[in-house]
């Protein structure tokens, strides 16, 4: 029989809970008011003390797994005042959630919490339980108090079974847009995939969710990027065109995007490479990428080559995103195809 990495969902479920209390109050307490400044460290901090908050639960279930997490603590080994900053709101949110989240490991010391920071270094590759970790994704959206997300996936021999993902400012009902706020999605290979609101208790089974099915393209709609410089805004709007959308496209930062088109609320998430170099990273599409399948899409490169989460902590030998529900992707792909064979990247 498959197995259904019940108990690795549910840890990861918790351990993005615990770190988005944490990303939660760094944003009430340290990011407001601080965001016009140039100054990077409201954002680093909550990085740091989610990556440690995450990779805690983790390994407490797992110690034998690695970690492909984003960050890692050299930062805070230099610099004291960080440091303690970042303690201090660890400290907080690990008690915080030991109520809500039962025993998920608790972090004793500062010391302990950059050693489980490191823990993200693995390589990723092929072999093994592998998690990829992006403690806080869309950072530009957390400082503009907009869409992030806590990004948690298991790989086991270079594929997805298990995704959770924690959007602290995402709308519980979209249809409420100003209604409760804070979104838990989860899903395992095979189980499909729900969203339940992130301060449920525990025995909250959650509500399954699924894609819009498309009947036709053009009363589609896209979720896009902010940021122009993450995904060419001028090709999705002539790939919109040529596919006969006319809905604005809804833009959010991070992976919420491929939460918010897996329950339906918009349709199409096109990621377009705006530079040759750029290499994705895993801990940025793993989730998102599950809970898209499970709730009935299909996601490819701009190519159409399925996302290899195999050859390390990137995904060098793709490019770009395609997520459409599993009807209207080859449609989408073709268009998307026809268009980026115009430019000259
Ligand atoms: N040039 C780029 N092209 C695509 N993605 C990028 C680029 N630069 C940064 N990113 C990543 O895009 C993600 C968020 O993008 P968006 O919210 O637009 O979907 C972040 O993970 C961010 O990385 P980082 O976490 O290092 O900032
Ligand atoms: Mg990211
Ligand atoms: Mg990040
Ligand atoms: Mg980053």
């Amino acid at each position: 029989m498959a197995a259904n990495y019940a108990v690795e969902r549910k840890i990861a479920e918790l351990a993005v809970r615990r770190a988005s209390i944490l990303t939660n109050k760094t944003f009430h307490s340290l990011v407001k008011g601080t965001v016009s400044k140039e100054d990077k460290s409201p954002v680093t901090i909550g990085d740091f003390g989610a990556q440690s908050a995450v990779i805690g639960a983790v390994l407490h279930a797992f110690p034998g797994d690695a970690v492909v997490g984003e960050e890692d603590a050299d930062v805070l080994r230099q610099d004291e005042n960080t440091r303690t900053l970042v303690w201090d709101l660890v400290k907080g949110a690990v008690e915080e959630s030991a109520a809500l989240n039962g025993e998920i490991g608790t972090i004793q010391t500062a010391e302990e919490m950059m050693d489980l920071i490191d823990r993200g270094n693995s390589e990723g590759g092929p072999k093994g339980r592998i998690w990829a970790l992006d403690p806080i994704d869309g950072t530009k959206g957390f400082l503009r108090g907009g869409q992030y997300a806590v990004c948690l996936a298991l790989m086991v021999d270079g594929e997805v079974v298990v995704g959770a993902m924690g959007c602290p400012n995402l709308p519980v009902d979209p249809a409420n847009p100003d209604g409760e706020r804070g979104v838990l999605f989860s899903t395992a290979k095979g189980a499909g995939a729900i969203q339940k609101p992130l301060n449920s208790s525990l025995d909250v089974e959650g509500t399954p969710i699924a894609m819009n099915k498309v009947t036709d393209l053009s009363q589609a709609s896209f979720c896009e990027s902010v940021e122009a410089g993450h995904s060419s805004h001028g090709q999705q709007a002539a790939i919109a065109k040529a596919l006969g959308i006319t809905k604005d496209s809804v833009r959010m930062d991070s992976q919420a995007k491929y939460g918010s088109i897996a329950r339906g609320d918009g349709d199409i998430y096109l990621r377009l490479p705006t530079s040759k170099s750029y290499q994705e990273k895993i801990w940025d599409h793993a989730a998102g990428k599950l809970l898209v399948e499970e709730a009935g899409g299909v996601v490819t490169d701009s190519v159409g080559k399925t996302l290899d989460f195999s050859i390390g902590r990137t995904l060098r030998d793709n490019k770009g995103v395609v997520a459409a529900e599993k009807d209207v992707h080859q449609q989408v792909l073709d268009a998307v195809m026809a268009e980026l064979s115009k430019a000259s990247l």
